[in-house]
C-alpha cells in the first residue's frame, strides 16, 4: 500500500487563488488589507518564513508592512513596534514571528497585540473565543491542517485524532480546533509526559505529529489506512528538514502530509485567509 499525498503546495495555491477575488471585492469597497510582520533577530529559518509570507501577500494583492529588530532588541523596543502596528491604519492584521529571542516574554508581547489585528489567532482573547466557539481568527497551522484534510476528502467527523506535542502554535490549539462541532473529532493529546505514546498512535485514524523529534513515528506505530501529518521540524547536518515521521510510514498509511510540502504551505495560506477575514469583518 502506498499512501496518497496530502499536497500542501497545491492546496495552498488553490486557496490563494480563491482569495484574489475576495481581496479585489474588499478593495472595491475601499478596504485595503495589509499584513504586518515583526521579525526579531537573525534566525535564517524565521527570516525565510517571514519573506515567504510577504511573497504570498504580493500574490493575492495584500499590502506588506515589514518590521525588523536585531537579536539584541529589548522587550520595550519590541513592544513599541507592536503598539505602532496596533495604531497603524495600513496594517489590518499582523504577526510576531515566533520564537522570540531568549529573555523576551513572548506572552506579554502577544497580549499587547490588538486582538482584532491578530492574524495568527494566538492572542489570548482569540484563543478564548476558540474555546467558547465564538467567531475569531483560527490558529494558522491547526486550521491549515483541517483544510488540508477536508480538501483531500479525509473524514474528520468522528475520527480519533492523536496530536503529538503541546507547543503554542500547533499542539495546544490543535485539539481546540478539532473538537469544535464543525470538525467533531475525538482527540487524544500526547506529549513528553505521555506513558506509552505508541499504544495511542496505533489507535489513531489521524495523527498530527508536532513533536520535533526526528522519526519518532515509524511504520509499525500506524494503523493501516490512517492519515499521518508530519509537522515536526528538525534539521540534519546539511540543514535539511527531518520530520517526525519515518518515510516508511507511507507504505502503511492511507494519506501522508510530507514535510516539507505538506502542512507548512497551508500555514502560510491560512494566515492570508485570516487577514482577509479580519478585513471583511472590519468592513461589516
Ligand atoms: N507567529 C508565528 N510564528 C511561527 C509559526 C506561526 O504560525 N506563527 N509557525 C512556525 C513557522 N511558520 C510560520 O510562521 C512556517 C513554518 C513552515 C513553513 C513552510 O512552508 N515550510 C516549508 C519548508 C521550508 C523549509 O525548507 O525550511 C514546507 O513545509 O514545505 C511556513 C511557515 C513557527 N513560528
Amino acid at each position: 500500500m502506498s499512501a496518497q499525498i496530502l499536497d500542501g503546495k497545491a492546496t495552498a495555491a488553490a486557496i490563494k487563488s480563491e482569495l484574489v477575488a475576495r481581496v479585489e471585492a474588499l478593495k472595491a469597497k475601499g478596504v485595503h488589507p495589509g499584513l504586518g510582520t515583526v521579525l526579531v533577530g537573525d534566525d535564517p529559518g524565521s527570516r525565510w518564513y517571514v519573506n515567504g509570507k510577504h511573497r504570498d501577500c504580493a500574490q493575492v494583492g495584500i499590502a506588506s508592512l515589514q518590521r525588523e529588530l536585531p537579536a539584541t532588541a529589548t522587550q520595550e523596543e519590541i513592544e513599541a513596534v507592536v503598539r505602532e502596528l496596533n495604531e497603524n491604519p495600513e496594517c489590518t492584521g499582523y504577526i510576531v514571528q515566533l520564537p522570540l529571542p531568549k529573555g523576551i516574554d513572548a506572552h506579554r508581547i502577544l497580549e499587547l497585540m490588538d486582538p482584532a489585528k491578530d492574524a495568527d489567532g494566538l492572542h489570548p482573547t482569540n484563543l478564548g473565543r476558540l474555546v467558547l466557539g465564538t467567531p475569531g481568527p483560527l490558529p494558522c497551522t491547526p486550521y491549515g491542517i483541517v483544510q488540508l484534510l477536508r480538501r483531500h476528502g479525509v473524514e474528520i467527523n468522528g475520527a480519533h485524532v492523536v496530536v503529538v506535542g503541546r507547543g503554542i502554535t500547533i499542539g495546544r490549539p490543535m485539539p481546540l480546533v478539532l473538537t469544535r462541532k464543525s470538525e467533531n473529532a475525538t482527540v487524544t493529546q500526547c506529549h513528553t509526559g505521555t506513558r506509552d505514546l505508541y499504544q495511542y498512535l496505533r489507535q489513531a485514524d489521524i495523527i498530527v505529529a508536532a513533536a520535533g523529534v526526528p522519526h519518532i513515528i515509524n511504520p509499525e506505530d500506524v494503523k493501516p489506512g490512517a492519515a499521518v501529518l508530519d509537522v515536526g521540524v528538525s534539521r540534519d547536518e546539511q540543514g535539511k528538514i527531518v520530520g517526525d515521521v519515518h518515510p516508511g510510514v507511507a507504505e502503511v498509511a492511507g494519506w501522508v502530509a510530507p514535510n516539507p510540502g505538506g502542512v507548512g504551505p497551508m500555514t502560510r495560506a491560512q494566515l492570508l485567509v485570516n487577514v482577509v477575514e479580519a478585513a471583511e469583518r472590519a468592513a461589516g
